[in-house]
């Protein structure tokens, strides 16, 4: 039985530029989000591992043996560098009783914590008895990289109840960090998750869920931004649900049906992410108006290739409409299809409250709602923590540890 229990948080994400491009070798910018997801791993009992993910409405729970049985069914070799294969994911969905096209959003949940806890059992010894719990402030698949949060701490979670990394916290301490080699084997583990819930992922997500902060990611190249300016950017979740998996795949078609007019778009877009690191890098921390234009403009172009690679949605289109009747740049980020929208918000130009108005007159119901839950500002930077370890004896409620990064108390699991 583990002796300890833990509570690991990872961060969502904001593209600026360079997704669906980054999929296929070109850049992107992104940077963490001040909306985590977080999972409570505590010890179990009776040789059972249970799971309760909320979220999604999953509570599930399987015997020790039973998944060491499962574990030699699946033939092909686990391992990190390797991608989960369709006969292991058949006899993953068998087992849970998923259907085998199934893609909602529980049946890709059980099936990424499935594949990771088999592959990272595998190879570096049993998941003990454990019950976890993750939960999110994240929405789901709206574009904020919750698949990659949910990842990034399973990763974590089950890599530490294997021993496969230490416990870094020492006594008296509230919050610690593993080491970079940890953090690198999380976010290679993490990396699976996301090829099992995105079939296709280039690894940006889970990259910023690991490591926080603001990058650019190329083709699994992490740099972290040199300067980066506090930037107000509105977010709008147009709450019109997507699949990632199934935006990236329809990217894909249409470069293999019209190669010689889609890569240039793509190359496009990665010189929009490369003008904008460098106008970024070259802007003061407070950066007054007049620095703001040429990153309005780059949002515009990005919209209309974002729209030509077939991610655009009309809710997309409204919120870029509405927003630009008040002299205001959005594009999507993440997937697009539906999800969130990012709006540029150069200092003292339009206050919030006559923006969330404008939004959400003109919008239909349901569609464009920037409630004030769903639209945060980024916290930049905000690089992801380990908060305490789980003083699992104690009631939940008198142990809940400090989001240091958003400066607020973390809410408990809900339910
Ligand atoms: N808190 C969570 N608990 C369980 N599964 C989650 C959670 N958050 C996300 N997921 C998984 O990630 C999927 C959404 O991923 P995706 O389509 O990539 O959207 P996004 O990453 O933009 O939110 C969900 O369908 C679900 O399977
Ligand atoms: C479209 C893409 O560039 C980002 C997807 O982000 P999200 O799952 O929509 O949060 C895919 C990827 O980079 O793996
Ligand atoms: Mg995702």
């Amino acid at each position: 039985m583990m002796e300890l229990g833990l509570l690991v948080s990872a961060p969502g994400k904001v593209i600026l530029h360079g997704e669906h491009a980054v999929v296929h070798g070109k850049a992107a910018l992104a940077v963490a989000l001040g909306l985590r997801t977080f999972l409570r791993l505590r010890p179990g009992d009776g040789e059972r591992l249970r799971v309760h993910l909320p979220g999604v409405s999953v509570r599930r729970e399987w015997g020790l043996a039973e998944l060491s049985a499962l574990r030699g069914r699946v033939t092909a070799d686990f391992d990190e560098s390797k991608s989960p294969s369709v006969e292991q994911l058949d006899v993953l969905k068998e087992f849970a009783g998923i259907a085998a096209d199934a893609s909602a959003p529980d049946s890709l949940a059980v099936l990424a914590f499935l594949y990771m806890c088999l592959a990272i059992s595998a190879k570096y010894g049993d998941v003990p008895s454990v019950d976890i719990t993750v939960w999110s402030e994240l929405p789901t698949g709206a574009g904020l990289g919750s698949s990659a949060a949910y990842a990034v701490c399973l990763a974590a979670a089950l890599l530490y109840a294997c021993r496969a990394i230490s416990c870094p916290l020492k006594d008296g301490e509230a919050t610690a960090r593993w080491t970079e080699d940890e953090m690198t084997l999380i976010n290679s583990w993490a990396f699976q998750g996301e090829r099992v819930i995105h079939g296709n992922p280039s690894g940006v997500d889970n990259a910023v869920g690991t490591w926080g902060g603001a990058l650019r990611y190329q083709s699994g190249k992490i740099t972290s931004l040199k300067r980066v300016p506090t930037l107000r950017i509105l977010l709008t979740n147009t709450k019109v649900p997507r699949s990632t998996k199934v935006l990236v795949a329809g990217v894909k078609e249409k470069i293999l049906k019209f190669p010689s007019i889609m890569n240039p778009v793509l190359d496009s877009i990665d010189a929009i992410s490369q003008e904008c690191q460098s106008v970024l890098e070259a802007m003061p921390t407070n950066p007054s108006p007049e620095y703001y234009p040429v990153l309005e403009e780059l949002f515009d172009i990005n919209q209309h290739h974002l729209n030509v690679i077939g991610v655009g949605h009309p809710s997309l289109d409204r919120l870029c409409r509405v927003t630009a009747s008040h002299g205001l740049h959005s594009k999507l980020t993440g997937a697009g299809g539906g999800g969130c929208g990012i709006t540029l918000l150069p200092p003292g130009q339009c206050s919030l409250l006559t923006l969330h108005k404008a939004v959400r007159v003109h919008s239909p119901p349901g569609c464009l709602i920037p409630v004030p839950q769903l639209t945060r500002w980024l916290l930049l930077p905000s690089s992801w923590q380990m908060p305490p370890r789980w003083p699992w004896k104690q009631p939940s409620e008198t142990c809940v540890p400090v989001d240091l990064n958003a400066g607020r108390p973390t809410s408990g699991p809900p339910g």
